[in-house]
């Protein structure tokens, strides 16, 4: 595969927040917050249950729109980005609720990951005539490749749902690498795990990082896993940014001590 980070022209960071905003009716989920992330960082995004951190994701992919500030992607400036201009830039996300189908094969499962790499018309595609033999091979082969790189080929044809839970977030995973991602969003891919399959999770997390030049933005609840695999952290506490910085700094902030350790409130 080639890393969707060689696609990119500009030379700044790879996502800039600007003042974001956001509010669902009276409840302010996310209150001016801006910070960046650098090109091949991995960035964790921690604090407390409720703090605003997946709704900054869902702002950050265009699910949700914010009433104020800017995301900046890849040099592109926008008030608001649609999910699928988001998805076609090169932003891939994965669900705190594992968002797969549960009735469809890791493969298909994998395979719908490269939708938005096809290049063949629908029609072209139902009659399997033109581009889309071709591409179908094509899809086929670097879903294989994503498949043998998370090491899930065992259940390849096996139905999603069949699977145990920490299997189904590898395939979720597996599903958003398959779009070649820029900038990979995580939302607690390690939620629910014990701490064999976090180690395990956080090592795919690096690998694909490493190889692909993959910019990683991920939510995690775990401080030891945060501090093993971010280059950066920034905290939220009631949907404003505390601390932003390299783990070890962010580790001895006292307003992230005291957030976490509920002595400020
Ligand atoms: N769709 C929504 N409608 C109304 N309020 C919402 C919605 N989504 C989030 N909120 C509220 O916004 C705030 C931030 O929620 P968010 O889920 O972003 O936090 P979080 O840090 O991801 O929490 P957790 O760690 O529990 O997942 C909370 O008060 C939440 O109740």
């Amino acid at each position: 595969m080639t890393g969707g980070a060689t696609r990119t022209a500009h030379s700044g960071p790879l996502l800039r927040l600007d003042g974001i905003s956001l509010s669902f009716g009276g409840v302010k989920a996310i209150t001016d917050i801006s910070f960046e992330v650098g090109r091949g960082e991995i960035c964790a995004l921690i604090g407390p249950n409720g703090a605003g951190k997946s709704s900054l994701l869902n702002v950050i992919n265009g699910v949700y729109r914010a009433q104020q500030g800017r995301v900046s992607f890849d040099g592109e400036v926008r008030r608001h980005m649609r999910p699928h201009h988001a998805a076609e830039r090169g932003i891939a996300r994965t669900f705190q609720n594992i968002a797969l189908f549960k009735g469809m094969t890791v493969l298909d499962n994998v395979l719908t990951g490269r939708n938005l790499r096809r290049r063949s018309t629908w029609v072209e595609q139902a009659l399997r005539i033109g581009r889309a033999g071709r591409e179908d091979d094509e899809q086929r082969r670097r879903a294989e490749e994503v498949i043998e790189f998370l090491r899930i080929q065992p259940w390849r044809q096996t139905v999603v749902g069949k699977l145990p839970y920490g299997l189904q977030k590898r395939v979720e995973l597996g599903r958003a690498l398959a779009a070649e991602p820029a900038l990979l969003l995580l939302d607690e891919p390690m939620a629910g795990m014990n701490a064999a399959e976090k180690a395990e999770m956080s090592r795919f997390i690096v690998d694909i990082n490493r190889e692909y030049g993959t910019t990683v933005v991920l939510i995690e609840h775990d401080i030891g896993v945060v501090m093993g695999i971010s280059d950066h952290v920034v905290v939220l506490d009631y949907g404003r940014k505390i601390a932003d910085g390299p783990p070890e700094e962010v580790r001895r902030n006292p307003d992230v001590i005291a957030a976490y350790l509920g002595t400020r409130h």
